[in-house]
């Protein structure tokens, strides 16, 4: 029997509502596509499904790839741990995600000996952003110091020709130190690419589809990347993404990337024009939005909705504070009376967004939080310093395992997290999970895992334990991010982390559990870091004229490119609530563009008092 579906009978797996233009991009066999579509159309999902669609039926057939490049590694998780839950073993093996740097750093281990002979970086070096410390220790300490394409905007270098001094005393050090940052390691992929043709052939014969995620932030670098790579050859290339939000300008991203890709690539551009999200009012609020931010040349898309019932009473409000204490307090209060009335949400189903300082924030809220009984959990606050912040922790694909081993030996796992610790623990082991006499050895060894854990000893240990188990050689291969120093960071991180959420609930596993993954707390975060996310309540707090100060100089400055990116990024804030979403100020002006914008849409009320 054929191990594909056929194509008549592949079905979209999950409870996807599928549109003809959905149907379409899923199953598009022969050209480029650009899809364009808004917040909560499920862009990444599109993708997933369509990974899926090409693996089951045999479209991509072994040994052939589909390579899945981001910007961001959460973003690059996301869609590859779809993927994995949803295809077996070897089907999933043949989707490989990752964000442009880590691919660009894997280029560079696998053929270091094909650059030029006067760079002599061994494979196995370290790669981390060189920041202001460590230019000052190299300035101090090396003749000559920083080279200057290092202290400006930075286009990637071509190598084969000896640079000057400057460029090459930096990599002799970083060969010495096995060292080397992004933009080396950008540098050293394009001499690459672009000087050995083979290499260029075994990626193409490699990958029949390349799909791009978020293809909005793609920096010219990237796309110069794409063009080199991929420009004429067969491989299929999916984009998608949302113009409207575009909040990477800063890091590069270009927002003339569709067309670039229309005229270099000849796509087919597909829209997608539902929401599967938020509810009617919030749609029709983001609707409004997006009329202003349509140019006079484009035609304003208009979404509509899946969602069903019927949006909630006051589902979009505004009220004014004198003080952050008073705003938190009332917020607080406010999500206490939602909680009673909605017996099916939970704290972390609340999210306090803000255009910057989540931090200042915090410490003006959270006592106001812990005295209405509820935890406000600032999610970009570093675990530790130099370590990961608690929002990425929270998708790293080991803290992800060791909470499902944590969970399992604590009896706290349902069916589906325990089909996912099978599918982490078959990739360790290679063990099939179709075949009986193979699954009941992958039990034994997720036995074997569990005995290591023991409540009352330091966390550190106990992980150290299961990954001697594991062995540090699977874990690079099943996840490559972690060939690095970065494995360390995320490992102290977690044991700092979960250490912490054990030592404030001692007799309280369930409890632990829940402060860990943030089950049970309100969630912080600025605007930059909510992307992709969603949540039931969204307020946008510390909503005034002075934190969105950025809008109101571009405004002074008649600054078109940098309005445009401040009103994407309040645009990104207010499609991430599913059914209510409000703005707070705690001092001075409402900020007046902002605002213009709720109020000319008619759709915000006055919160009342409570
Ligand atoms: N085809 C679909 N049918 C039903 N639900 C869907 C479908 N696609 C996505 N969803 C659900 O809709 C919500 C939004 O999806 P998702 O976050 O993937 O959208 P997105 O396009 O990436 O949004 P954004 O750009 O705003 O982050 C999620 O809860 C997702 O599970």
């Amino acid at each position: 029997m054929s191990k594909y579906q056929s194509v008549e009978s592949w079905k979209p797996s999950d409870g996807f509502i599928s549109t003809e233009v959905a149907n379409e991009v899923i199953k598009e066999k022969n050209n480029n596509l650009a899809i364009l579509a808004g917040p909560g159309a499920g862009k990444t999902e599109i993708l997933a499904q369509r990974a899926n669609y090409l693996l089951q039926t045999g479209l991509c057939k072994s040994p052939q790839k589909i390579l899945a490049l981001t910007f961001k590694v959460d973003a690059a998780s996301n869609i590859k741990n779809r993927i994995d839950l949803r295809c077996g073993r070897e089907l999933a093996s043949r989707f490989e995600s990752s964000t442009f740097d880590a691919f660009f750093i894997s280029l560079v281990r696998r053929f270091s000996t094909l650059l030029p002979s006067w760079i002599d970086i061994p494979s196995d070096f370290d790669v981390y952003p060189f920041d202001h410390n460590w230019w000052s220790d190299y300035e101090q300490n090396q003749l000559g110091g920083r080279p200057f394409v290092f202290k400006n905007n930075y286009s990637p270098l071509d190598l084969t020709a000896r640079p000057n001094d400057e460029i090459t005393r930096l990599w002799k050090y970083c060969a010495e130190n096995k060292i080397a940052d992004y933009k080396m390691c950008r540098s050293m992929a394009f001499t690459i690419i672009k000087n050995y043709s083979q290499v260029r052939y075994l990626i193409l014969s490699t990958y029949k589809y390349l799909f791009l995620d978020e293809f909005q932030d793609t920096t010219d670098e990237q796309f110069a990347f794409i063009q080199t790579v991929f420009k004429g050859s067969n491989t299929i290339i999916s984009a998608v993404g949302d113009t409207n939000q575009m909040i990477m300008a800063w890091a590069g991203a270009n927002p003339q990337n569709f067309e670039k890709l229309a005229k270099d690539f000849n796509s087919k551009t597909v829209h997608l024009m539902v929401n599967h999200r938020s509810n009617t009012k919030i749609i029709n609020l983001i609707n409004h939005v997006i009329q202003d931010l349509t140019t006079s040349m484009e035609t304003p898309v208009v979404y509509v909705g899946t969602r069903k019932g019927a949006p909630p009473y006051n589902c979009i409000g505004a009220k004014a504070f004198d003080s952050p204490e008073s705003e938190a307090a009332y917020i607080s209060k406010h999500i206490n009376l939602t909680l009673s009335e909605n017996p099916t949400l939970a704290p972390s189903d609340f999210a306090l967004i803000l255009r910057q300082r989540a931090q200042d924030y915090y410490k003006n809220a959270i006592g106001e939080f812990l005295s209405n009984d509820l935890s406000l959990r600032n999610e970009d606050a570093l675990v530790v310093s130099n370590g990961v912040k608690i929002q990425d922790l929270m998708v790293e694909p080991l803290s992800i395992f060791w909470m499902l081993l944590i969970r399992y030996k604590a009896g706290l796992i349902n069916y589906s997290q325990e089909k996912k610790l099978d599918k982490i623990a078959s990739f360790f082991t290679g063990y099939n999970l179709g075949q009986e006499r193979e699954r009941k050895k992958l039990k034994a060894y997720i036995a074997r895992l569990m005995s290591c854990i023991n409540f009352s000893e330091p966390v550190e240990n106990t992980i150290t334990k299961i990954f001697d188990i594991v062995g540090s050689a699977k874990i690079k291969l099943v996840y490559p991010q972690y060939r690095s120093q970065y494995f360390n960071k995320v490992k102290e991180s977690f044991c700092i982390l979960f250490q912490d959420a054990l030592n404030n609930n001692p007799k309280d596993l369930k409890q632990a559990i829940n402060d860990y993954e943030g089950t049970n707390q309100v969630k912080l975060m600025t605007i930059h870091k909510s992307k992709g996310l969603e949540f039931d309540t969204v307020f946008f707090v510390d909503f005034h004229d002075d934190s969105w100060w950025g809008l109101r100089r571009a405004v002074q400055e008649k600054n078109e490119k940098s309005q445009r990116e401040e009103k994407n990024t309040f645009f990104v804030g207010l499609s991430r609530a599913e059914e209510r979403l409000y703005f707070t100020k705690n001092r001075g002006n409402w900020p007046p563009v902002l605002v213009g914008l709720l109020k000319d849409s008619n759709l915000v009320v006055q919160l009342p008092d409570i």
